[in-house]
């Protein structure tokens, strides 16, 4: 029987230091390194409550409501107040704002300030908690406007290109944070003896092409006609004009549908269809759609509405939503050609 293998202690490299040696580079001031060293402790007491499950009385709902009008999970709830207990007092932000709390959040009178703008969803995938499925929590930074320390609503509506950082934790078989700064899309496993991140890939890299598909099937009928034609040719497989037999995957948890995409290729869409059409689609621009393009675009892949490059839609609502096709670079533009195809059809 062959030795699982595990990496010496001493050529491991920590989120610590993988952030020193950006700061050293040159790539990251010393607030954005600590500001990501608080997300990511955030995170860690995230996974330590997910992780108890059952045992930890925090499954179940919360008997409250979001914004969005969503029933909201104990588990929301809670790790919406672990990040913004940690961020709030760590005097790096002018301002937070989160899927699960209707406005942005200022940073009380006593505690410091600095120029940095943090936005999360606390907990994705909460339909999955209660099943014991994997669940995250997606953030990104932005820069406040010059001058600004106290920071209101309109000072977020950034276009994604602005991001300074993005990543997301997943909480599964094992935890892992995943990084982005704008220099490559870096994997982090969570040593849970020792409690700290871990590099374990560096520079992740989305395959261009793929055979695999991840979209809730059960919306087809809702869908607009380009998306149902894209699916229809994905589904006749090799006798089809796409000459080539596709799988299907959906967790459910975005979080963990792109991170398979991430390591492994794929597209995932989440389109306009006619029960959430009125809202502009089911997935959040701000907390989730953005992050998650930022990320992928960084590892080679593409990210689109639809009929435009995500990172480019210029923001009007902290909680706008859009359509979403990201991933694999050419699958991606596949999916925007039926889009635009049928846009000029109808003229
Ligand atoms: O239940 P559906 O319609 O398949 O939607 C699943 C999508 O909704 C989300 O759960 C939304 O996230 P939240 O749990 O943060 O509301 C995504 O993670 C996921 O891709
Ligand atoms: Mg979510
Ligand atoms: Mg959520």
């Amino acid at each position: 029987m062959s030795a699982v293998p595990t990496p010496s202690p001493s050529s491991a490299i920590s989120l610590t230091r993988y952030l020193i040696e950006e700061q050293r580079a040159g790539r990251i001031n010393a607030d954005l390194r600590l500001l990501i060293e608080v997300v990511a402790r955030a995170c860690k007491t995230i996974s330590i409550a997910v992780g108890k499950g059952a045992l930890g009385g925090v499954l179940g709902d919360a008997g409250t409501g979001n914004i969005q009008g969503e029933a909201q999970k104990k588990l929301d709830v809670l790790s919406n107040e672990i990040l913004l207990e940690a961020n709030a007092w760590g005097g790096h932000l002018a301002g937070l704002a989160s899927e699960e709390m209707d406005t942005s959040h200022p940073i009380p009178d006593v505690y410091p300030r600095g120029n940095y703008l943090l936005l999360f969803d606390p907990l994705d995938g909460s339909s999955n908690i209660d099943v014991n499925i994997s669940v995250g929590t997606i953030f990104s930074v932005l820069r406040a406007p010059d001058g600004v320390t106290q920071a209101e609503d309109k000072d977020f509506l950034q276009p994604g290109t602005e991001q300074v950082c993005a990543g997301y934790t997943t909480y599964g078989p094992s935890t892992m944070l995943v990084l982005t700064i704008g220099h490559g899309t870096h994997a982090f496993t969570l040593d849970r003896e020792v409690g700290s991140f871990v590099l374990t890939t560096r520079d992740m890299r989305i395959p261009e092409e793929t055979k695999e598909f991840a979209v809730n099937m059960s919306n087809q009928r809702h869908w607009q006609p380009p998306m149902q034609r894209y699916v229809a040719d994905l589904l006749t497989g090799k006798e089809g004009p796409r000459g080539k037999d596709f799988n299907m995957r959906w967790v459910a948890s975005m979080v963990a549908d792109v991170h398979r995409i991430l390591t492994r290729g794929g597209i995932f869409s989440y389109p306009l269809d006619a029960k959430c059409a009125d809202k502009g689609g089911k997935l959040r621009l701000m907390y989730e759609a953005n992050p998650m393009s930022f990320l992928v675009e960084q590892a080679g892949g593409a990210a689109s509405t639809g009929r435009q490059r995500m990172l480019e839609v210029r923001p009007t609502g902290l909680h706008q939503r859009v359509p979403v096709f990201l991933g694999s670079k050419h699958e991606v533009e596949a999916a925007v050609r039926y889009h635009l195809e049928y846009d000029a059809e109808q003229g």
